[in-house]
């Protein structure tokens, strides 16, 4: 048999047809639902009269809208009339439909999506998931075929449970050799954008590969995976090794897990998953069309300048000068950033001050990211600087939340100044009440610095969250390596 790559291996055992010119019908394991793009979906539904194809592959949670302060005033604590209509349609959608897990509006498990699938064992190895949010490129972490897809895709799945998809070409990225301490998964996605550019993997699924990849937690991994979509790939995916075994291990929604007790149980169904997960990794031999090499030593700690997350350049850089960029394209995309920005060419990056730090989103909200925060803070030994108007930690679920209480992470940020926030996207967008305001900067552990993604004139620099803890305290962007 030809040596396949993991991509091919998934593709292959979803696949239900293809038609000549490629087009393929999809089966979908995991559907992952939240309150932005599932009430027209589940609307088009009930006006066609059609009910859910497979209940048992719904998992769905409020993420974008749901507010961060408040909780004690429940639905009332939800201040934009807008935001509270989406989250109560989301409610009456499940109630009406079913669902295999529903974590609604303060469940304590309750989250943002990415956070919360692989965290109860909705997202399994070797699965294909679909969410109607392009950062789903997150659960390929698990060696599953997982991205986002439109409000109409949304209501395809809902109705027959498949996909009309085309196959992407295979990319490998290989990061060899170990990255810097100080330097995390984030640094190293950022730092792949960086080269390859956000167009870099259009119409490929990136696998994720090397030293560097296999050293990362799945916390990791996940980051990693989160911006593929960022790198232009819908899909990235890294080979399932014992790591995501035992990560998936004892979930609730794992196999092996006792629905009764929430514990571990194992039995023929877990040793049979665990036989097939195995095998999910690419051939020896496997073709790609497109090979990139990283030297993880080579990394280090990232600042994005710009509005683009290839606008990229370690904390030793300098804000770049449009003078000396020859192509006028360029010039003018630099010139146009730098203006929005509201910065100087040829600044140092580490002379940036902000004005915020939001440390949070899919991308760093998982217990590693407040561990990684929380020790720089602790480090430290100082509060947020007088020049940071606000800091915020918002941690990506309610089980993060808990996990980081009992480990007293919440104490280091508060008593440094930090708000501790409730679960939720927060100010990775403007969709709830956490936002910046015009003109100020903010370091961000999120995944998008578009013009006015924080929130109108806001200006936004993607960093790791050790980075932003940093610049919480200093006022300004510092090299984390300092401190560790
Ligand atoms: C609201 C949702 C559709 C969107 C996405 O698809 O990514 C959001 O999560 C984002 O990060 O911009
Ligand atoms: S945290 Fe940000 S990137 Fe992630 S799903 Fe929410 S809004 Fe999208």
């Amino acid at each position: 048999m030809t040596a396949r790559t993991l991509y091919d291996k998934l593709w292959d055992d979803h696949v239900v047809h293809t038609e000549e010119d490629g087009t393929a019908i999809l089966y979908i394991d995991r559907h992952l639902v939240h309150e932005v793009t599932s009430p027209q979906a589940f609307e088009g539904l009930r006006e066609a009269g059609r009910k859910v194809w497979r209940v048992s592959s719904v998992v769905a949670t409020a993420d974008h809208n749901t507010p961060t302060t408040g909780w004690e005033r429940g639905y009332d604590g939800i201040e934009d009339p807008i935001s509270k209509e989406q989250i109560t349609t989301l409610d009456a959608n499940i109630r009406a439909n079913g669902a295999a897990a529903f974590f609604p509006f303060m469940h304590k498990r309750q989250g943002i999506v990415h956070v919360i699938g692989p965290e109860n064992g909705a997202t399994l190895p070797g699965m294909t998931v679909v969410c109607g949010d392009s950062h789903t490129s997150t659960h390929g972490a698990f060696g599953a075929l997982a991205h986002g897809i439109g409000t109409s895709e949304v209501e395809h799945v809902l109705a027959t449970q498949t996909l009309l998809a085309k196959k992407a070409k295979n990319m490998l990225i290989r990061v060899n050799g170990q990255t810097a301490p100080g330097v995390t998964a984030k640094d190293i996605v950022l730092a792949i954008i960086g080269k390859i550019g956000t167009a870099g993997g259009t119409g490929y699924t990136i696998e994720f590969a090397g030293d560097a990849i296999r050293a990362l937690s799945m916390e990791g991994r996940m980051t990693v995976c989160n911006m593929a979509i960022e790198a232009g790939a819908r899909a990235g995916l890294v080979a399932v090794d014992d790591k995501t075994v035992e990560y998936v291990k004892g979930r609730l929604l794992s196999p092996g897990t006792d629905s009764a007790t929430g514990k571990f149980v194992g039995g023929p169904e877990w040793d049979q998953a665990v036989g097939y997960w195995r095998t999910l990794h690419s051939d020896e031999g496997a073709k790609f069309d497109t090979v990139v090499e990283l030297n993880a030593a080579e990394i280090l700690p990232q600042v994005t300048w710009g509005t683009s997350p290839e606008m990229v350049l370690g904390i030793d850089g300098r804000v770049p000068d449009p003078d000396k960029e020859k192509d006028a394209n360029k010039r003018g995309a630099i010139e146009r950033a730098l203006t929005y920005m509201g910065l100087e060419p040829n600044k140092a990056l580490a002379d940036i001050r902000v004005d915020k730090v939001f440390i949070g989103s899919c991308t760093n909200s998982r217990i590693e990211d407040m561990r990684e925060a929380a020790a720089v803070v602790k480090k430290l030994g100082q509060k947020v600087a007088g020049n940071v108007k606000q800091a915020l930690v918002v941690p990506g679920s309610g089980l993060v939340k808990q996990q980081a209480e009992a480990e007293g992470l919440d104490k280091i940020f508060t008593a440094a100044g930090f708000e501790w926030r409730e679960p939720g996207c927060s100010m990775c967008l403007a969709m709830n009440a956490d936002r910046l305001e015009p003109g100020e900067r903010c370091a961000s552990t999120s995944n998008r610095n578009f013009e006015g993604r924080q929130g109108n004139g806001g200006r936004t620099h993607l960093v790791s969250p050790a980075m932003a803890a940093a610049a919480a305290v200093h006022g300004h962007f510092v090299d984390v390596r300092r401190f560790v």
